[in-house]
């Protein structure tokens, strides 16, 4: 089988399980995404492929041969760690270029193909004019393209990217999105991407894997991780802002159901009333998103749930309202730009056919 094959990963430090069962594959030419909180996992996992950590239990296979067993000279893996671990001695050109030049691959690249390449990743990542410079001579920003660029300049197995573009202004870092989607989707090896930006993981993976706790909690195309989370965890973690969460009951209402939380009452839609119905579940766990919602004006409406502005911050474009349901608050996506004020009562309608059913007990989707 091609590509990079991670079944039943498990490792411990101290005693403690830091990732359990993590099964994940990735295509030739695939990005996927690790994504999830910090300290999940996502940097041991890369440290695993890499084979400066040794699993516990499970096996890492790449094209259908064992790489676990493999020293880590022997895996051709292009790693860019978090931490950049740039050689302090060489300049930015010299640090790109190490792969290249180094005694493993001395007399495998010609000096011409060598420079070609470090000048066209220095170039896309906006460090051409600093090429002479000392790591000691960079701001964050700057050291975190040279790793990059070290990782790309290879003909590697694997590529890791551990946060490749955390440090960078938005402007540099929406760029160099598409700019690395484009080149990696290219080659006939794997790209595993790990970031703890959810929206960043959709925006550039063919495929999303969500690390919770040292567990894949969800592993799918991008679509399916923001339009149906598997789990109320990966719902908090993907979203600009995350889905918002509320816990109530079920109760009948004439044929269909009602779903009732403090200060929040909905009528489900009969779809949703099926799928609960069907599981049997009478406490859910409702997902509302923050574009999901309208705000209809001061006035109580009909179905609108009323709710008192807690917060309101301008975007431009759109504004975001945070309001409060009993003791819980609310974000809202909304067009509306002009202001909204603390305590003022805001009368919402709540898109009944883009709510998110999840069962409490389990916290899985319905
Ligand atoms: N060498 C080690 N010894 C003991 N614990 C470790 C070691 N390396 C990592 N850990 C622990 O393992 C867990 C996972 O760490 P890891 O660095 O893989 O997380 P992460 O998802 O990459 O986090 P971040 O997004 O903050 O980089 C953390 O609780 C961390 O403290």
């Amino acid at each position: 089988m091609q590509g990079l094959q991670l079944t039943s990963l498990g490792k411990r430090f101290d005693g403690e399980a830091v990732l359990s069962g993590v099964t994940l594959d990735i295509r030739p030419g695939e990005i996927v995404a690790l994504t999830g909180p910090s300290g999940a996992g996502k940097t041991t996992t890369c440290r695993l492929i890499t084979g400066l950590e040794i699993p516990d239990e499970g096996h890492i296979d790449l094209n259908g041969s064992q790489l676990t067993t493999l020293p880590t000279h022997h895996r051709r893996v292009a790693h860019m760690f978090e931490s950049y671990a740039l050689y302090p001695n060489l300049n930015v050109a010299q640090n790109v270029s190490f792969p290249l030049t180094s005694p493993v691959r001395r007399g495998q690249y010609k000096r011409d193909e060598i420079e070609a390449r470090v000048a066209e990743l220095l170039e896309m990542t906006e460090m051409a004019h600093l090429r002479a410079r000392l790591p000691s001579e960079l701001s964050g920003g700057q050291k975190q393209r040279v790793a990059l660029c070290r990782a790309l300049v290879q003909d590697a197995s694997i590529y890791l990217l551990d946060e490749p573009i955390s440090h960078l202004d938005a402007k540099l870092r929406n760029a160099l999105r598409g700019l690395i989607r484009r080149r990696q989707t290219k080659k006939d090896a794997p790209t595993l991407w790990a970031t703890p930006d959810a929206m960043e993981a959709l925006s550039i993976a063919d495929r999303v894997a969500v690390l919770i706790d040292g567990k894949v909690e969800q592993f799918a195309e991008p679509e399916e991780i923001y339009y149906r989370p598997a789990t109320t965890a990966v719902a908090r973690l993907v979203g600009d802002p995350a889905m918002n969460l509320f816990a109530g009951t079920v109760s009948q209402e004439g044929d269909g159901l009602r779903f009732d939380s403090p200060g929040l009452s909905l009528t489900l839609p009969e779809d949703a009333a099926r799928r609960v119905a069907s599981a049997n579940s009478r406490s859910l766990t409702l997902g509302i998103r923050p574009n999901a919602m309208d705000i209809l004006g001061h006035e109580p409406q009909g179905a609108a749930v009323s709710m008192q502005v807690y917060a309101w911050e301008p975007f431009g474009k759109y504004s975001l309202v945070t309001a409060r349901v009993a003791d819980n608050l609310i974000r809202i996506k909304t067009d509306h730009v002009h202001p909204y004020l603390a305590n003022d009562t805001i009368s919402v309608a709540v898109d009944a056919e883009r709510l998110v059913l999840f069962d409490s007990e389990s916290q899985r989707a319905l």
